[in-house]
């Protein structure tokens, strides 16, 4: 845990804490009252760390700090101590304590811990408008003489009360309106013993809460009750799962399909027109060729193959996780975990990790125990990044589906894809059991989650959100690897040493070990060269064949699987480069991060070795296998 601090904006205005319980919508406040975008979703736990901005208001300007969400501060993990001694810090001068407006009983006891610590304190009973709909009543103005600090509704999400809330928490700054004096003795009087405390707490947020709640409708819950009996039910959650993911890959492949095309042929059009002008200012060759050949041939191909499924993908992902059906998945595998000797909450790093696996590595610090969290960083690796699905799909489709673009070939593609990331979750099971039962021994703790109530997305800021802060910055990751990578392969593929270029004389040398896992020295060039983001392996792999052979311009599946034809490709090559793609190493940002977040050499060697030995020792024997029953 730091000792101390240290914040970019600090001298920028008054440091505000905004800390509350999991899941309240603390990001959301953050979000809209800085304007920046905070990761926010319909399950706890998802802000890890410290996010701090700035906002001004009536001349003042504040530095917000977005904390993770707490239940209690008693330091039971991290993120507890984290939150606790950043609200104590000198540094914070006031804290914004977000409540659920539709549990307030449990919030408000974190209230009281807060008040303990702090004397500059706001609540912002959040989440208002989803206890109207609930039809449970808040007496504002009582909850705020209760308490004897300020209190203001907010619905933060549709911007309701924001204002109240930065007018309430400039007068509490300034000093205007102080705790009230006899609250705080009487929270100061209950300090000594830590369990009596902890006790009369309770008691008096539940007190609190009867006093100025009224539920008009007692079974508000209703809907989302039997909701959950069929989402979390034994015989239904696992199919209705499977399913999902089914639906959900089968709009990303089919709608992609056609505007991956037109951004090909665009981008083949604009690069016959960019070969022209070079002819035209009679630019050397090799210039050419590094430019045109390499950096912009390897762009459009990572922009036409990555770009279409990801902007279907990210707003379908984001819509489910708003919807509040990640922590289903959660419950839904909780007991596969913890025969695994794993967490539960793996599952929620698992789905993190479907975006970027970089990002799942991060989100493993929602997991208490060191021991559990290990091994979710681990096997993070084992479900397919947005990098790594374009390299699926387009295999799927090409070698096992046909390519012709049917409602039908395009439901098959989709529950291959399925069954291959299927066999990703199958296999972090797996080893998270090996992981447990060997270097990582231990019984797994429990821990409980929560579901969330279901909440009903806004479609446009899904959009506006999943396309700009997910696809727009994987896309441009990708980019900024791909531009340098693509001239780098494509010098390697052009500069001759003897009469071989040295991607060739490069590829040639590991051949023969490529040959035994049923793939071939330039794809696995591919992905050794691929190290930095695995957008790029397939770009590479066509660069690779193509340094022994005619120009070609990637403009359509089906001229892409030729080129794989005429290099040797059978259906065993194709189901190899399936397997090895979900079973080799991580990439360089990820495993840079799973340095960051184990400061451990060992544990990042060891995420390194067991997905590579497991892809090739898999791959040698499906190899083995298929030559034996002589199918190739
Ligand atoms: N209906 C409604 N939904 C809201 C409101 N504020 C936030 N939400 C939704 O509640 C969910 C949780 O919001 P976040 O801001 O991510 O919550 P958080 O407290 O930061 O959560 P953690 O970081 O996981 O502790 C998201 O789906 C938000 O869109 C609100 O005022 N009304
Ligand atoms: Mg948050």
């Amino acid at each position: 845990m730091p000792d101390e601090f240290v914040l970019q904006n600090e001298k920028n205005g008054h440091v505000i804490s905004v800390a509350g319980n999991p899941n309240v919508g603390k990001s959301t406040v953050f979000n809209k009252l800085t304007g920046l975008k905070q990761h926010t979703g319909n399950w706890p736990g998802k802000t890890v760390g410290l996010a701090e901005g700035t906002t001004e208001y009536q001349g003042s300007y504040y530095c917000l700090v977005d904390l993770p969400g707490t239940y209690s501060l008693s330091s039971n993990s991290e993120e507890e101590e984290v939150a606790q001694a950043f609200i104590q810090s000198d540094l914070s001068e006031a804290t914004i304590c977000v409540c659920d407006a539709t549990s307030l009983e449990r919030s408000l006891n974190l209230v009281l811990q807060i008040m303990q610590l702090s004397d500059n304190v706001v609540v912002c009973v959040n989440l208002i408008d989803e206890a109207r709909q609930k039809g449970i009543k808040i007496d504002i103005e009582k909850l705020q003489s209760l308490l004897g600090v300020p209190v203001v509704a907010t619905a933060a999400r549709q911007n309701e009360g924001l204002d109240d809330l930065m007018s309430a928490l400039a007068k509490v700054v300034s000093g205007e309106i102080k705790m009230n004096p006899y609250m705080k003795e009487a929270l100061e009087s209950l300090k000594g013993n830590q369990e009596e405390n902890t006790i009369a707490l309770l008691d008096r947020a539940t007190v609190i809460a009867k006093d100025t709640v009224v539920f008009t409708d007692e079974d508000y819950n209703r809907r989302d009750r039997k909701l959950d009996m069929i989402l979390t039910q034994k015989s239904t959650g696992i199919p209705i799962m499977i399913l999902l993911l089914i639906i959900v890959f089968w709009l990303t492949i089919h709608g992609a399909n056609a505007p991956s095309d037109v951004l090909a042929n665009i981008f083949a059009i604009i690069g016959d027109y960019l070969n022209q002008f070079a002819h035209y200012i009679h630019m050397p060759e090799w210039l050419r060729g590094a430019l045109i050949d390499g950096v912009y041939n390897v762009l459009s191909t990572v922009i036409s193959v990555m770009l279409p499924p990801m902007a279907i993908f990210f707003p379908l992902f984001t819509l489910l996780e708003d919807f509040g059906y990640l922590p289903r998945v959660a419950f839904n595998l909780d007991k596969y975990f913890a025969n695994a000797g794993a967490c539960g909450k793996q599952a929620l790093t698992m789905c993190m990790g479907f975006g970027c696996n970089a990002a799942g590595v991060i989100g493993t610090r929602i997991i208490n125990s060191p021991r559990e969290k290990l091994i979710a960083i681990v096997t993070n690796n084992f479900v397919p990044c947005n990098g790594r699905f374009p390299i699926l799909i387009s295999i799927i489709t090409m070698f096992f589906v046909g390519s012709s673009v049917s409602l039908g070939s395009g439901l098959l593609s989709a529950v291959l894809l399925a069954g291959t990331v299927i066999l990703g979750v199958l296999t972090t099971f797996w080893i998270s059991q090996l992981l447990s039962k060997t270097i990582l021994k231990g019984i797994p703790s429990s821990f409980t989650l929560e579901l969330p109530p279901y909440r009903k997305p806004q479609i446009g800021s899904v959009i506006v959100r999943s396309i700009f802060d997910r696809t727009l910055f994987v896309l441009w990751r990708a980019i900024t690897i791909a531009a340098p990578a693509g001239l780098v392969i494509w010098m390697m593929a052009n500069i001759m040493i003897g009469d071989n270029s040295i991607l060739t004389w490069a590829t040639d040398v590991i051949d023969p070990f490529a040959r035994l896992m049923g793939l071939d020295g330039t794809i696995l060039m591919a992905f050794i060269l691929g190290f930095p983001a695995n957008e790029i392996v397939i770009p590479i792999m066509i660069m690779g064949y193509l340094s022994k052979s005619t120009l070609f311009r990637f403009e359509s599946l089906d001229q892409f699987k030729n080129l794989l034809l005429d290099n040797g490709w059978t259906w065993l090559t194709a189901t190899n480069m399936i397997l090895f793609t979900i079973y080799h190493w991580p990439c360089s940002t990820t495993l840079v991060t799973i340095y960051q977040e184990t400061k451990s050499s060992k544990w990042t060697w060891v995420s390194f070795i067991i997905p590579t030995v497991m892809g090739i020792v898999t791959c040698m024997i499906t190899t083995l296998l298929a030559h034996l029953f002589r199918l190739v």
